[in-house]
């Protein structure tokens, strides 16, 4: 049997993503916008005949509606879903519902950007029990309320065991998987899959609501396409840049 096709898709805009804010685990709704990226996704991949046998998101809504309004415009709303934390969005600490330009102005670039995009500086931790704390949030009970901050390798170090034992496997099986899930889950990901170094990491950022599809050639699963191909490259390079500059 010949290897499967992963789809990479981080969600559509959220309403935190308008407000350049800080996000990470809090469960924050798409836009308008953020719900028309998840539908031209779904198109993309009926016009690129990449349909989806199986779809793992994250535990937080954004990527759960991005998917079930692609999956919707795919006519595949009824493959099998599979949920879990391990998907979900880097914890961003302290930082969550900051407003990115403010932080900027406050701890200068560096401090922002290692932060930001360092393999292993986690923000400061946030305050159990505070605003925008998901320690008492039910849906992470059996992990004693989640990490309270979380730098890109612990991202790495939650994902890739999960990724080997699920959708590893599923990919060794032939199947086509969806994968919806977050600007940083995504990036741990594609570091494992592309074998980024941890500098060069920093400067790759994936846009909102453009599938990314990686072929394979064998069971190694190393990518046949190194860095995936995204389904509007256009699109991905100018979402991408804007990314890159938030909070500048
Ligand atoms: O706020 C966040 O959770 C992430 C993704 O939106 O932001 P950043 O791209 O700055 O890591």
């Amino acid at each position: 049997m010949s290897i499967g096709t992963l789809v990479l898709l981080r969600h559509g805009e959220s309403e935190w993503n308008a407000l350049n804010l800080f996000t990470g685990w809090v469960d924050v709704h798409l836009t308008e916008k953020g719900v028309g990226e998840g539908k031209r996704a779904g198109e993309l991949l009926v016009e690129n005949e990449v349909l989806p046998d199986i779809l793992y998101t994250s535990l937080l809504r954004r990527a759960i509606s991005t998917a079930h309004v692609a999956l919707d415009a795919a006519d595949r709303l009824w493959i099998p879903v599979v949920r879990d934390w391990r998907l979900n969005e880097r914890h961003y600490g302290a930082l969550q519902g900051k407003n990115k330009a403010q932080v900027l102005a406050e701890f200068g670039d560096d401090q922002f950007m290692l932060w930001r995009r360092s393999y292993s500086t986690p923000p400061p931790p946030i305050e159990r029990g505070s605003e925008y704390s998901q320690d008492a949030d039910e849906r992470y009970a059996d992990i004693d309320g989640g990490p309270l901050t979380e730098c890109l390798s612990d991202v790495v170090t939650r994902l890739i065991p999960y990724w080997e034992e699920t959708i590893a496997r599923d990919l060794r099986a032939g199947k086509t998987v969806l994968v919806a899930a977050h600007g940083n889950s995504l990036r741990a990901l594609v570091k494992h899959l592309d074998e980024i170094s941890d500098e060069d990491i920093a400067g790759m950022n994936i846009p909102t609501g453009i599938p990314l599809v990686y072929e394979f050639s064998g069971d190694d699963l190393k990518p046949a396409n190194p860095g995936g191909t995204y389904l509007d490259p256009a699109a991905a390079a100018a979402g991408a840049a804007a990314v890159a500059a938030q909070g500048k």
